[in-house]
C-alpha cells in the first residue's frame, strides 16, 4: 500500500489546490487539515483563533496529526501552513515542501477574484509585515522536516501535480 503524501508550506502556497489535482490523477484521496479541525470543532478556524486563540488551534492540529497517523492510508494530505511543527510529522507521510517566494505567494492570492474572503480566513495573513517575517523564519524548517522539496513559484497546478508525482514516485 501506498504511504500517504503530506502537503507543507507557507499559506496560500497552494497546498490544497494541490492536493485535489494530485488525487485526480493518481486515484487516491484528499484531505485537508483545516477542514478536519473545522468539523472537529463545528467553528471556523478563524473563530478558533480569535476565540481560544492560536495555542488552542496548535493543539487540534496535533489531534489530528495523531488520528492521521494511527488510521489514515494511501491518501494526500494537504496541512495548514504550521501544521508541519507537529512532533510527528515524518511518520504520517512522505513530506513534500511546497515553496514559492512571499512576493509570488501574494501575488497569487491578490489575483484570485475572492482576495479579501481569502486573506480574512487566515489570521496570520492580517498584518502583512509579521507574514513575510514569518515566511522568513519558517522556510528551514520546513526545510528540515520535508522529504522533497517543490518550487511553485509561476507554475500551474498541472506542472506542481506532474512534479510531485514523479519525484514522489506515485505511478
Ligand atoms: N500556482 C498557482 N497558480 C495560481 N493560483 C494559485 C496557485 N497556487 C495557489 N493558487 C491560488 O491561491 C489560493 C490559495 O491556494 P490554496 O490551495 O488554498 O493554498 P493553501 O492550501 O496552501 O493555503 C487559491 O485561490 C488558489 O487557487
Ligand atoms: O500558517 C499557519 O500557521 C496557518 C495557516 C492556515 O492554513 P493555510 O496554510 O491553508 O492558509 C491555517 O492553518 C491557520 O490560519 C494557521
Amino acid at each position: 500500500m501506498k504511504s500517504n503524501i503530506v502537503l507543507i508550506g507557507f499559506m496560500g502556497v497552494g497546498k490544497g489546490r494541490t492536493a485535489r489535482a494530485l488525487a485526480e490523477k493518481t486515484g487516491m484521496f484528499a484531505v485537508d487539515c483545516d477542514d478536519l479541525i473545522e468539523s472537529f470543532s463545528n467553528m471556523k478556524v478563524r473563530e478558533i483563533f480569535s476565540e481560544f486563540g492560536e495555542p488552542r488551534f496548535r493543539e487540534l492540529e496535533q489531534q489530528v496529526a495523531v488520528w492521521l497517523q494511527k488510521q489514515v492510508r494511501n491518501t494526500i494530505i494537504s496541512t495548514g501552513g504550521g501544521f508541519f511543527n507537529v512532533p510527528n510529522i515524518r511518520k504520517i507521510g512522505k513530506v513534500v515542501y511546497l515553496h514559492a517566494d512571499f512576493n509570488q505567494i501574494l501575488e497569487t492570492i491578490y489575483a484570485h477574484p475572492n482576495a479579501k474572503k481569502k486573506i480574512k480566513k487566515r489570521p496570520l495573513l492580517n498584518d502583512l509585515a509579521k507574514a513575510r517575517t514569518l515566511h522568513e523564519s519558517r522556510l528551514p524548517l520546513y526545510r528540515n522536516v520535508a522529504d522533497i522539496e517543490i518550487q511553485v513559484g509561476g507554475k500551474t497546478v498541472e506542472q506542481i501535480s506532474n512534479a510531485i508525482i514523479k519525484k514522489a514516485r506515485l505511478k
